[in-house]
């Protein structure tokens, strides 16, 4: 039995791939693994049983992932499988943004008595807005998300331009030849009326949204963050909508000192909260860490190598290690000391963190456990575990 624990509400639809033979949810304090949305597991402390973390999202920047690398626990995301619900609010905020939609009807609520249609025709002059069309839109970060926003937005009959450097072959498959292609971020933002950014927050792009980005934005453009609130200064954005460099800052994240200012639009971090998208990221997340548990083949990992070869034998080994110099030599060497034939094996490395697959013929249990010690007292192994396919 696997013991999984969630955080936050994830779709049953997800939870029910869950069978009651393999797995209980939400009964122990170790967990096997978790799966999230958005709960900040930072100040968390793993159980030494914890195998994996699945964040039925996109964003993993709740989770600390160098350390669940350090202990050997692989993390995993749902890439994709929100993007057409966060493209959809995109598309509506860049629509807000343009017209004034939103103090429109607030006003509107609030008028009462039977000459409201007169009231109305003859003050909606207030609310007049301007036109997406024939604008032109940066779209910063092409992946998931961004390719849909840019492609989309050239319906709209925008004028497109995209920037990321390291743009994958299947995004670029799917994006319309009419996106043009930015080299760099002065490129992108010199002629820009709408700037949305659709980068992962990290080491590289905390703080991307910066006073010289700013500056490099045309005056009076409007920026839109459906990102995270770490890729921008705060201050920076305040100072360029106080002394009107920036016409409006539309962003998912909430913050004390955006929600009431008059050129901020706020949403409370609604882009991936559609009933499909909560479905599509819950069903992800379910199979992927299923499919890990259950064969120990990784796929959508942030953290470690993508692997996935069938098992033939009965037994397979699966090691988490650093990535140094003769790993693969001891663990073979274990194996050989006791006389055990590798049936296949397979080691694959991601930056300073590697997983090994070794498929075995069936052992006594006793056995078994001294290779699994001897195995886990080598230097550099963070974690190892036993398949057995028969009890799968
Ligand atoms: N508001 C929400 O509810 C919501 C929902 C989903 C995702 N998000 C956020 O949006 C982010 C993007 O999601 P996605 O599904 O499109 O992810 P993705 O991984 O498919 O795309 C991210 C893209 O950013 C690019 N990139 C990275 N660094 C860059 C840089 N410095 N400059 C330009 N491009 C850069 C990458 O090459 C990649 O193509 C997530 O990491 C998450 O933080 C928010
Ligand atoms: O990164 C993501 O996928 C989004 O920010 C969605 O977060 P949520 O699952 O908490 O809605």
């Amino acid at each position: 039995m696997k013991d999984i624990h969630t955080f936050n509400r994830i779709a049953p639809e997800g939870l029910q791939l869950l069978n009651n033979e393999e797995f209980v949810l939400n009964e122990g304090y170790d967990p096997d693994a978790i799966i999230l949305r958005s709960k900040d597991l930072h100040t968390m402390a793993f159980n030494d049983s914890l195998l994996a973390i699945a964040r039925a999202g996109a964003g993993v920047n709740n989770i600390p992932v160098e350390a669940c690398s350090e202990n050997g626990i692989v993390v995993f995301n749902t890439p994709g499988a929100n993007a057409n619900a966060v493209k959809e609010l995109v598309l509506a905020a860049l629509v807000m943004s343009a017209r004034p939609i939103y103090q429109g009807l607030r006003w509107v609520e609030h008028m009462e008595g039977d000459n409201l249609p007169e009231i109305v025709e003859a003050n909606k002059k207030q609310f007049a807005g301007t036109e997406l069309a024939g604008k032109r839109l940066a779209v910063i970060g092409l992946g998931a998300i961004g390719s849909l926003v840019a492609n989309d937005a050239y319906h709209l009959n925008m004028d497109v331009i995209g920037y990321d450097p390291y743009v994958s072959v299947e995004t670029a498959w799917n994006m319309s030849s009419r996106v043009k292609k930015a080299n760099s971020l002065q490129e992108v933002l010199r002629d820009a009326d709408y700037v949305t950014v659709h980068v992962p927050v990290n080491n590289h792009t905390e703080g991307l949204v910066n006073a010289d980005f700013l500056h490099q934005m045309k005056p009076g453009a409007v920026l839109l963050n459906f990102s995270r609130d770490g890729i921008i200064v705060r201050d920076d954005i305040l100072t360029a909508l106080n002394n009107g460099r920036l016409d409006k800052y539309v962003a998912d994240f909430a913050d004390e000192a955006f929600v009431r200012h008059p050129k901020a639009l706020i949403f409370p971090h609604l882009g991936a909260s559609t009933d499909e998208a909560e479905v599509n990221c819950a069903i992800m997340a379910v199979k992927t860490l299923k499919y890990f548990l259950e064969t120990g083949n990784i796929l959508r990992s942030v953290n470690f190598p993508t692997i996935d070869i069938p098992q033939q034998s009965p037994l397979r080994i699966t090691i988490v290690n650093r990535n140094v110099p003769n790993m693969v030599g001891q663990i073979s060497a274990i194996l050989a000391k006791h006389f055990v034939n590798i049936d296949n094996i397979l080691n694959r490395s991601r930056g300073n963190y590697a997983y090994t697959i070794i498929d075995i013929p069936l052992l006594e249990d006793s056995l078994l456990q001294e290779i699994l010690e001897d195995m886990s007292k080598i230097e550099g192994v963070l974690k190892a575990r036993v398949i057995n396919r028969r009890e799968m």
